[in-house]
């Protein structure tokens, strides 16, 4: 049985994550971690079994094989400081870091294993090849990325729409810096930027198309999460493949065999 500690606990995927838990025979919680002046610190943080919302201060490492971290770009800095102190994997999913904290990143993986996935879902893994094949494919076509998410969340364009947009650009062997167009305010194109829209509203899971266009048709990849367990089974899956890791920076991809699936089916 592996033993998990989540940061951001008492969020919506925190609470997603210990809601898979629950139904879990391979991993159980150990560590529910918010912040002392969470509104939830103290409280118990499971129907039926005793584990409560504790501080990061709190934290027994003894109990915990692997840390998934569910909270917000501010507290990745302190979060990474508790993976690297007690020589815990750790699995980060939050989005909108800026160059400074995924330079953090790469600095833990030196000393820990350490899983970045801005979208945990094996659908996007598949996503992100398919952008990256169809882009190198259709090197003249215009390329923009829509994304679609609740009325609270707190970045944007989401994560998955930047890695999306990164894969397109890998395709294509172009320096992502140069063809990022960054969210259209002015809605005008340069000749290989990728531009992304973004919509806000109500209670949207996430959603994300990619559209390349040239001249009299167009293709639409696209995909859809209508619940958060897939999120949260999705964070699992990583994190117990990352237990077994040494240290290093690692990513969804590297826990699939998508790349060997595509080649062969590319070679048909
Ligand atoms: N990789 C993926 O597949 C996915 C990634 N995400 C990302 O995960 C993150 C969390 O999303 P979501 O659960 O919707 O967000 P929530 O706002 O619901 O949860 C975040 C939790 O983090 C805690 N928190 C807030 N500010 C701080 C802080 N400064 N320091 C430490 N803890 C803090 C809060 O708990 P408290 O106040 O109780 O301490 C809060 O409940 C986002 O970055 C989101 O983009 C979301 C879905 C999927
Ligand atoms: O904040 C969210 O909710 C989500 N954030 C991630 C992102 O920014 O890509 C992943 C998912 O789409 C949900």
């Amino acid at each position: 049985m592996i033993n998990v500690g989540i940061f951001g606990a008492s969020g919506r995927m925190g609470q997603a994550v210990i809601q898979a838990l629950v139904n879990d025979n391979e991993a159980s919680l150990s560590a529910a971690i918010v912040r002392k002046n969470s509104s939830s610190y103290g409280k118990s943080a499971t129907e039926n079994e005793p584990v409560h919302f504790i501080s990061a201060d709190e934290l027994q490492p003894e109990e915990i094989d692997v840390l998934i971290d569910f909270s917000l770009p501010e507290a990745l800095t302190e979060n990474l400081k508790l993976a690297e102190q007690y020589q815990l994997p750790i699995v980060v999913c939050t989005t909108g870091l800026n160059e400074e904290q995924k330079e953090r990143l790469a600095q833990a993986a030196e000393t820990v294993a350490v899983l970045y996935a801005s979208n945990t879902s094996v659908g996007i893994a598949l996503l992100e090849q398919l952008v990256g094949i169809s882009s190198a494919a259709l090197p003249n076509a215009d390329i923009e990325i829509f994304e679609a998410h609740h009325r609270h969340k707190k970045d944007g364009p989401s994560g998955t729409a930047l890695s999306l947009g990164q894969a397109a650009a890998k395709g294509r062997q172009q320096s992502w810096e140069q063809v990022n167009d960054g969210i259209r305010s002015d809605g005008l194109r340069s000749d290989e930027g990728i531009g992304f829209s973004v919509m806000r509203a109500a209670d949207i899971i996430g959603e994300h198309q990619v559209t390349l266009a040239v001249a009299g048709e167009r293709i639409e990849i696209g995909h859809r999460v209508s619940n958060r367990k897939t999120f949260a089974d999705g964070a699992l899956r990583a994190a117990k493949w990352l237990e077994e890791q040494a240290p290093g920076l690692y990513s969804l991809q590297d826990t699939l065999n998508l790349q060997d699936i595509l080649q062969r089916m590319l070679k048909q």
